[in-house]
C-alpha cells in the first residue's frame, strides 16, 4: 500500500510503506498525577483515530506520545513497529503532523512555503489547485504572518497534507476554521484515509466522530491514580 500523497503532480519519494499505530497500556506520569492510564489503541493504515474528551483529558499529551515528543511512564506505543521519534529524519518524513506548537514562517507567503514544502520532501505539487482548494489563492502571495487565524489554519493544514506521510497526527485542527473550511478538512482528512496513511486527530468538532473508524473518549477511560 501507498503512503497518502495530495497534489496531482506529487510524486512518490518517501512514507511507501504503510504504518500502523499500536499503543498497549500506556500511562503518562507528571509528578504524583497521572495524566493518561492504561490507554490501548490501535490505528492501521487507511483508518482514522479520533481523540474526544474535554480540556485537559490528555488527548496533546498522546499525540505527543505517538510522534515521540514525549515518553510514556508505563507501557509501549509504536509506529510502524518501532518507538516513534522525532528527532529521527526518517520518521519525520513518514509521519506528519499538527500539533499545538507547529508554526510556519512568518516572513514567508502560502506559496513560498509549498514551494519550500516540495522542495524538502522531493515532490512536485500542484501549488495552484492546492491553494485554491484550501481557499488561499487570493493570499497565495502575501506574507503568511499576514493573514487571519483561520487562514493561517488552513495554510498549516496544507504544511502537513500536502507532502508525502504514512502517518497524519492533528491536535484540534478545526481551530479557526469557518464552515467551509471544516468541511474541506473532514475532506482532507477522508482522502488521507483514502490514500492508506494512518490518522489520529484529537477534536472537539462532532462531525469529524462521523469520519473516524475508532473514536477514543479519554473522559472514559477508569480514572487514574
Ligand atoms: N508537562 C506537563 N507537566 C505537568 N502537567 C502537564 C504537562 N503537560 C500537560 N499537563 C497536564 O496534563 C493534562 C492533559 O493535558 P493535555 O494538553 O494533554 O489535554 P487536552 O485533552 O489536549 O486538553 P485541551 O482540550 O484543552 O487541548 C492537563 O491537566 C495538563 O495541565
Amino acid at each position: 500500500m501507498k503512503g497518502a500523497r495530495f497534489g496531482k503532480r506529487a510524486r512518490p519519494t518517501a512514507g511507501t510503506q504503510a504504518m500502523e499505530v499500536v499503543a498497549d497500556g500506556l500511562g503518562v506520569r507528571a509528578g504524583d498525577t497521572w495524566l493518561l492510564r492504561g490507554v490501548d489503541l490501535r490505528v492501521r493504515p487507511g483508518e482514522c483515530l479520533v481523540l474526544t474528551g474535554p480540556n485537559g483529558s490528555g488527548k496533546s499529551t498522546l499525540l505527543r506520545l505517538v510522534y515521540g515528543t514525549q515518553e510514556p511512564t508505563e507501557g509501549s506505543i509504536t509506529v510502524g513497529g518501532l518507538s516513534p521519534d522525532e528527532r529521527d529524519r526518517d520518521f519525520r518524513r513518514r509521519v506528519s503532523v499538527l500539533l499545538d506548537d507547529s508554526d510556519f514562517f512568518a516572513e514567508f507567503t502560502p506559496v513560498q512555503h509549498l514551494e519550500l514544502l516540495a522542495g524538502s520532501f522531493g515532490v512536485d505539487l500542484d501549488v495552484d489547485a492546492l491553494l485554491t482548494e484550501a481557499t488561499l489563492d487570493d493570499r497565495a502571495h502575501v506574507t503568511a504572518g499576514s493573514l487571519s487565524a483561520g487562514q493561517r489554519r488552513r495554510l498549516l493544514l496544507l504544511g502537513a497534507t500536502a507532502r508525502p506521510f504514512d502517518v497524519l497526527l492533528l491536535d484540534e485542527p478545526e481551530r479557526a476554521l469557518d464552515t467551509a473550511g471544516k468541511r474541506w478538512l473532514t475532506d482532507v482528512i477522508a482522502r488521507a484515509t483514502g490514500h492508506g496513511a494512518a490518522v489520529v486527530v484529537a477534536t472537539h468538532h462532532p462531525p469529524l466522530l462521523d469520519t473516524a473508524d475508532h473514536v477514543l473518549d479519554l473522559a472514559a477511560l477508569a480514572p487514574v491514580s
